[in-house]
């Protein structure tokens, strides 16, 4: 799913407004209509009071139409304009004005020096103060508006974006920005809703199509993307027929020390679950006899040395690399890790310490082949690009390692961030079940087995991140989060796979009896 900036946004309008005809209040108004259905469908003409909080531009345009709307259908409405500037659009003037036509009084004007009004905590709080269109910060009597709002502990719902929260910046303070229930955003979802310091500012959200005209949808290409199932489809590659282990390519894992041969084992299942034709692993001697007895598919290669992987010699021709999963930091281990560098051609997945050892001599970035993908955790990304202050900072140093190093990166998460260069891909799918140990080692497997098939580079990340999260998503269904372990992701895999092919139930016919009627 494409998620717009806000130029496009604006952009989309006027394609739309010329495209079919129609004014941009109409437009506003399509938009208004869109969000008092949502709420009347859910009030059902309920007595609960309204208060609608309109700012003076669009976004309090938005906020007119609804609350004309709900007027209309004899809701019990409170409106206020929060008169924060004179320059008010035509969009918010026009219906402004209808606002009076349909209840015969002016909305209630708040300034500065005025009393906010009272609002009981079983109301509802439409807000529509500010939208994309915030441009720098709000005056002090308007951040007291908004806290306010959260003091009243009504249910707030936002109109486009939480008023005060910028779509692609970081807030100076949590209490600058509207604290919503609910979001209804327009076209897209924000990239906001998905970072770890802006999330919280609504706890849930949804999209409302505002009719945007499809052929502008269509030909529009964002730099952001939230990865839905119908972006993951055309990027399947069906199994053929006609075909043969060697087909689906021979993966390698290097990794495992004393002590953590589980991670290979994780990495090396997950692999094989998700489709390569061969899978070897590179262990220290002590991983042999554990790895053969528990994975009967894999094949194994080790080194010379018991507990640590101290020489990387690799007498076969692998389709890809993944590399690091439990392979320790130990000096032999990191020599050993820049000879294979050096003279290194394939296609890698780096993950735990293999970017531990990459973050500590940054020099050997240098030797990583194009489109490596590179799946750190945030600490290990912060040894990789230094600390951040805030979510979009982290994102543009990521970008500049990107592009100064022409790689995919990775940043594990809540929602997974897939970087490359100033392509950004989001992945929903996940749960709190992930956060246990073993987790990113079965990621950096699948991420392999999927290159191994010939799954582009980035193309990999991103069905990896989604298969993952969704594997994770199926099994809560079964073990809850707390008994959710990686071994359990892996089992779960296949159900992922086959979950791509399972289509959405159609909505249910409300009226049974025109169901019957139409069989006839
Ligand atoms: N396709 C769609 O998604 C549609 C969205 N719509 C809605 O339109 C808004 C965006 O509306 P816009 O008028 O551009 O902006 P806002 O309503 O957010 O803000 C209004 C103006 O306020 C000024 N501003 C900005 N920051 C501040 C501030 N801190 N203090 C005071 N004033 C501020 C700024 O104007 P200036 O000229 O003074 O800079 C803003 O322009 C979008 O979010 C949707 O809700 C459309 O209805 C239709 C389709
Ligand atoms: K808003």
């Amino acid at each position: 799913m494409k998620i717009f900036s806000d130029e496009q946004v604006y952009e989309g309008d006027k394609f739309t407004a010329q495209k079919q005809q129609i004014t941009s209040i109409e437009l506003m108004e399509r938009a208004g209509i869109q969000i008092f259905n949502w709420l009347h469908l859910r009030m059902q003409g309920a007595q609960v009071p309204i208060h609608v909080f309109c700012g003076i531009g669009n976004n309090g345009g938005n906020g007119l139409v609804v609350a004309r709307h709900l007027v209309n259908h004899g809701y019990n409405v409170h409106t206020y304009v929060v008169n924060f500037s004179d320059k008010r659009t035509k969009g918010f003037l026009v219906n402004y004005d209808l606002m009076k036509q349909t209840q015969k009084k002016w909305p209630t004007l708040i300034g500065p020096k005025d009393d906010f009004p009272k609002i009981g905590p079983d109301d509802i709080i439409l807000d529509a103060v500010f939208g994309v269109g915030l441009n720098r910060p709000a005056d002090d009597w308007v951040v007291h508006l908004f806290q306010h709002f959260k003091a009243s502990k009504a249910f707030v719902l936002s109109v486009d974006i939480p008023s005060g929260l910028k779509t692609n910046a970081a807030p100076v303070k949590d209490t600058d920005v509207v604290w919503a229930n609910h979001t209804l955003s327009f076209q897209s979802p924000k990239l906001v809703f998905f970072l770890e310091d802006t999330a919280k500012f609504t706890a849930q959200w949804e999209v409302l199509d505002v009719g945007i005209d499809p052929e502008y949808l269509q030909k529009t290409n964002t730099l952001t993307t939230l990865i839905t199932k119908q972006d993951i489809l055309p990027v399947y590659k069906p199994r053929k027929p006609f075909s043969h282990k060697g087909t689906y390519g021979h993966a390698l894992l290097i990794g495992g020390s004393y002590g953590k041969i589980g991670a290979v084992q994780l990495a090396s299942r997950a692999t094989l679950v998700s489709g390569a034709g061969l899978v070897t692993a590179f262990v220290p001697k002590c991983g042999y006899l554990p790895l053969q007895s528990s994975v009967p598919e894999l094949m194994l290669i080790t080194d010379t040395n018991d507990t640590c992987i101290s020489n990387i010699a690799i007498p076969i021709e692998p389709t890809v690399i993944g590399i690091g999963v439990g392979m320790g930091t130990s000096e032999e281990t990191a020599s050993a890790f820049t000879d294979f560098l050096n003279q290194n051609t394939k296609p890698l997945v780096i993950d735990a310490d293999g970017l531990n050892l990459l973050a500590k001599t940054p020099a050997l970035m240098e030797k990583l082949p194009k489109y490596s993908v590179l799946t750190p955790h945030a600490k290990e990304l912060e040894r990789l690009i230094g600390k951040w202050s805030n979510d979009f900072d982290k994102l543009d140093k990521a970008i500049n390692l990107s592009e100064k190093y022409n790689i995919i990166l990775v940043l594990k998460g809540r929602f997974t961030l897939i970087v490359y260069k100033k392509n950004l891909y989001i992945n929903a799918t996940g749960n709190p079940g992930l956060a246990t140990g073993g987790t990113g080692d079965v990621l950096t497997g699948i991420i392999t087995g999927l290159m191994a098939q010939q799954y582009e580079p980035l193309e990999a990340a991103i069905f990896g991140v989604y298969l993952h999260g969704k594997s994770a998503d199926i099994a809560v269904q079964d073990f809850g989060y707390e008994a959710m372990t990686a071994s359990r992701v892996i089992s779960y895999l296949p159900k992922a796979f086959l979950d791509l092919f399972v289509k959405p139930e159609p909505p249910k016919t409300a009226n049974k009896q025109d169901d019957k009627t139409t069989k006839k």
